[in-house]
């Protein structure tokens, strides 16, 4: 196999590779661009036009999609897989993945949009890093297809297993296309953002126009240890996405994909604040009217209003300032386009 498609161990050993560019046999072109960062180009009469960004690693103990991308790259470098997408492959935050941990300083994942401007340290420069990348990816082009998933696996157990997040603009609305392309890929169900983020995929969604997703796979694990995830579905809707051979029916539907919006994001404003929920509590699980969720500094309360509410992301230790939970509310789809 080609030495860049081994650039899962690259990057755990933090190792350059001596050779940049290389070619599969099918004339692909695999380019390393910095540490966990590699673009593939497929051949010219192949290319069908769609530029596709897969992110993994963003937070380093996510395990289950680093290993995912890592046996796409390497089908690609063993010329298995024939590309007719442009893809970028990233590895969010290498120093995190190598020492299994969520992050080293602060979350990566906070720091896009600009935000990493405001901050300084290891994760601030990466986010800087990784939009160059992107942007310079997406380029100037016009008439060519964007397309970014950020793969990650939550901190906890779910009631519902595999799930996006698809992130907000003003203006624009959320293509039902790409919700259809989900369902096929085994997703279970969508969170319509409905504000601006500074997440990894809102960044690459509201600057650089792509049609952007974080997908939450499952629990995260360490390497080796992601047999319970069961990533097959994805895999095989991306093997189609790269190669171009994606089945679009015109009868594709959303098929039981459950639909949910943001209610409320819960920020933790102090040390003071407290969540009332149990420590093995899973994503998803519905909150009763009157159900008083989090205290805050000056006697703020967080009681759920909403019927029919449920909590994701729940995390009491997140940095001051921060979202320290999601309250979510079903959505009946009317505003997807
Ligand atoms: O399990 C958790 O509490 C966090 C899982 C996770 O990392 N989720 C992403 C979601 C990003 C988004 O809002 O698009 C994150 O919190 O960064
Ligand atoms: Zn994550």
């Amino acid at each position: 196999m080609l030495a860049l498609g081994k650039l899962l161990e690259l990057t755990l050993a933090g190792h350059e590779p001596s050779a940049k560019i290389q070619l599969t046999p099918d004339g692909t072109r695999l380019r390393w661009l910095d540490e966990g960062a590699l673009e593939v180009t497929p051949p010219a009469a192949r290319d069908n036009g769609l530029d596709l960004l897969l992110s993994a690693g963003v937070h380093g103990n996510e395990t289950a999609p680093i290993e995912l991308l890592d046996r796409l790259l390497r089908g690609i470098a063993r010329n298995e897989l024939h590309p007719a997408a442009r893809i970028l492959f990233l590895f969010g935050n290498p120093e995190a993945m190598r020492r299994g941990e969520r992050y080293i300083e602060q979350d990566l994942n906070r720091l896009f949009s600009g935000r990493h401007e405001q901050s300084s340290g290891f994760e601030a420069i990466r986010a800087c890093d990784l939009e160059h990348l992107a942007a310079t990816f997406f380029g100037k082009q016009t008439g060519r297809t964007r397309l970014h998933y950020d793969l990650h696996t939550a901190i906890r157990g779910s009631k519902i297993e595999q799930f996006a997040l698809y992130p907000w603009q003003e203006g624009r609305a959320h293509s039902r296309r790409e919700l259809e392309r989900l369902r096929a890929a085994g997703i279970e169900a969508v969170l319509l953002q409905n504000k601006s983020s500074i997440t990894f995929s809102a960044y690459t969604y509201a600057q650089l126009g792509a049609e952007a997703f974080t997908l939450e796979l499952g629990k995260a694990r360490a390497f080796g240890q992601n047999e319970l995830v069961n990533l097959d579905l994805l895999e095989n809707a991306l093997h189609a996405l790269i190669e171009g051979r994606e089945a679009i029916s015109g009868e594709a539907t959303l098929d039981g994909l459950q639909l949910f919006s943001v209610s409320r994001e819960v920020i933790k404003h102090s040390d003071s604040f407290q969540l009332h929920l149990p420590e093995d509590i899973e994503n998803f699980t519905e909150l009763e009217p009157g159900y008083l969720l989090a205290e805050d500094i000056a006697d703020s309360r967080w009681i759920v209003e909403e019927k029919g509410a449920r909590i994701i992301f729940p995390n009491p230790k997140v940095k001051n300032g921060l979202r320290a939970a999601i309250l979510i509310v079903p959505d009946d789809g009317a505003g997807l386009l």
